[in-house]
Formats: structure tokens, sequence, C-alpha cells
């Protein structure tokens, strides 16, 4: 059994994949926290023989993890952002900067679709660019939903967007606090990304695919102009081509991904700009 980890701000997430059949035997996730620990609501390790992790947490957590698991277990592979990797070269003036979700997500991208816009909806929301050929252009950082909502101080953190709430409905104007906040983070997530994607997309002249993964994509997908797909598993996706260990990973097969659709043409994308522009 293979055991990944995608170690973020809010949530460590873990499954658990078959190394002969490469299906996910069990997944679940547990509260990042400063005494994170791989415990008891960590799957058994007796049954794990190698271990993949990408994490954002502080340094000093990762090598606790790693020191902790490597009692146990024989392969811990520790992805890290690079200059270049998978035919992807990094954005960043200095490579090993880019949070390494951000390149894992990037290089599972690239891998499925091409050239491509990688969104993570996260503890923040962050969007990469691929431009064909493999360059990463580096990307955009803005504060998630739970994050924006904790920042107003409005005592509305606990009552969570619904996600199966009409695009619609979540674009009207608040008619209490919690609905005014709810909507209103939604719009701020949702117009940063469109405008983005069109944005990059017009100065690279480049119709690009759009992915999206977190834990919040599935509601920002509604507020989506732009055809796009969601992928869960997209980090650890990145994961699984950086360290490919069963036979369907060594034959270029990612977990999960699913259907790309076809971006819409520029043409589209500059025309819906054009409404933006009053001069
Ligand atoms: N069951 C859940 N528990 C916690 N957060 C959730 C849950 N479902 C959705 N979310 C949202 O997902 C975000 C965490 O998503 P995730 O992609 O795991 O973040 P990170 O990688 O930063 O830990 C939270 O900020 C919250 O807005
Ligand atoms: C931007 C992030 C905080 C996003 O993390 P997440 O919301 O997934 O927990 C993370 O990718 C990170 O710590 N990045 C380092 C800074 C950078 O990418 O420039
Ligand atoms: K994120």
């Amino acid at each position: 059994m293979i055991l990944d980890l995608d170690i973020g701000n809010t949530l460590s997430k873990w499954r658990l994949k078959d190394t002969a059949s490469s299906e996910i035997r069990s997944r679940g996730a547990v509260w990042t926290r400063e005494e994170w620990r791989p415990g008891a609501d960590i799957p058994d390790l007796d049954v794990v023989e190698a271990v993949r992790i990408s994490s954002v947490a502080r340094e000093a957590v990762l090598q606790e993890t790693v020191t902790l698991l490597k009692r146990q277990v024989g392969a811990v592979h520790v992805a890290r952002s690079a200059a270049e990797a998978l035919g992807v070269s990094n954005g960043y003036r200095e490579p090993g900067r880019l949070g390494v979700d951000r390149w894992m997500g990037s290089l599972a991208g690239y891998q499925l679709a091409g050239a491509c816009c990688c969104v993570d909806c996260g503890s923040a929301i962050t969007i990469d660019f691929v431009l064909p050929g493999g360059r990463h252009l580096g990307g955009y950082i803005l504060p998630g939903l739970r994050l924006m909502k904790e920042s107003l101080q409005l005592g509305t953190r606990n009552v969570a967007i619904d996600p199966d709430s009409e695009a619609d409905e979540l674009l009207a104007p608040g008619r209490n606090t919690v609905e005014a906040v709810n909507h209103g983070i939604f719009m701020a997530a949702v117009s940063a990304v469109n405008r983005i994607y069109s944005e990059v997309c017009d100065r690279e002249g480049v119709a690009l695919p759009l992915l999206m993964t977190g834990g919040d994509a599935r509601v920002v997908s509604r507020g989506m102009r732009v055809p796009h797909a969601l992928w869960p598993d997209m980090v650890y996706a990145g994961l699984e081509a950086c360290f490919p260990l069963t036979p369907a990973e060594r034959a270029g097969r990612m977990a999960g991904a699913p259907r790309v659709p076809p971006p819409v043409t520029l043409e589209k994308i500059r025309a819906g700009l054009a409404f933006s522009v009053f001069v």
C-alpha cells in the first residue's frame, strides 16, 4: 500500500493506494495543527510500503512527520519545488519558494492537459499558469473563502456556503449578515478567478484548459464563466507523476484524472474582457 499525504494549511489529507491495482482503498483528513502527528487518525502504517508527501506546513512539522514515518516505512518521498520537472519550468525567480502544492498541481495539470491554468481553492486560493512548451508563468495567491470570512469577524464563520446552491442565488444581494457575507466572498473569489484567467489568456494569446481542486473548488466552480474540470486528486496526481510506483503510474495514468473540456476560443475570452473596458 502507498500512503499519499497532502498537508495543507487547514487540512492534512491522506489516501491509501493499492500498489498492485492502483485502486484508492481509503482516504481521510485531519486538521493540520502544530502538534499534528500520524497516529489514531492516520491509517495503519503496517500495510504501508511507501509514503509520498506534499506539505506546505512549517518545515519543522514536515521533518517530525518524516522522522516518525521513516521508523516504520522503508521509502518516504518528499516533494520539493524545483526549477524544472516533467517538462515544466518553474516561473519563480527562486523556484524553491513556490508552494509545493502549487508545483504538484501544475505538474499534474501539464501531464493531463498540456498548457493549463490550475486553481487550488483551499486556505488560500492559488491560480497558476503553464504555457504551451511547459513554461510556468507564476501565479496569484488570494485568501480562501474561509479566511475571507474569518477576517470579517462578523460571527458568520460557522455558516458555510451550501455547495449545492445555484450561482444565481449566490450572486444575489444578501438579505441578512450570513447571506451578505457568503455572497460577498463568493463574488470576490469567482470574480478574481474569472478575471485572472481571462487576463492571462489575453496577454499570453492562448486559451487555456482550466483545472480546479481544493476543499472549496466545488463552490467556486459554480461561479465560473468558462469550461473547467474539477480534479480533487490533482495534488496527489503530481506526487504520482514525480514518484511513480505502481504499474499504472509508470504508464503515466493518474488516479481520478477528469475529462478536460476544451477551452472557449481566445476571441470569446477577449469579448468577455471587453465588457470591463470603459475607455
Ligand atoms: N469538511 C471540511 N472541513 C474543513 N474545511 C472544509 C471542509 N469542506 C470544505 N472546506 C473548505 O476547504 C478549505 C480547506 O481546503 P483544503 O483544500 O483542504 O485546504 P488546505 O490545502 O489549505 O488545507 C477550508 O478553508 C474550507 O473553506
Ligand atoms: C499559497 C499557499 C499558502 C497555499 O496553501 P494552501 O491554501 O493550499 O494551504 C502555499 O502554496 C504556500 O505556502 N506557498 C508558498 C508561497 C508561494 O507559493 O509563493
Ligand atoms: K490552495
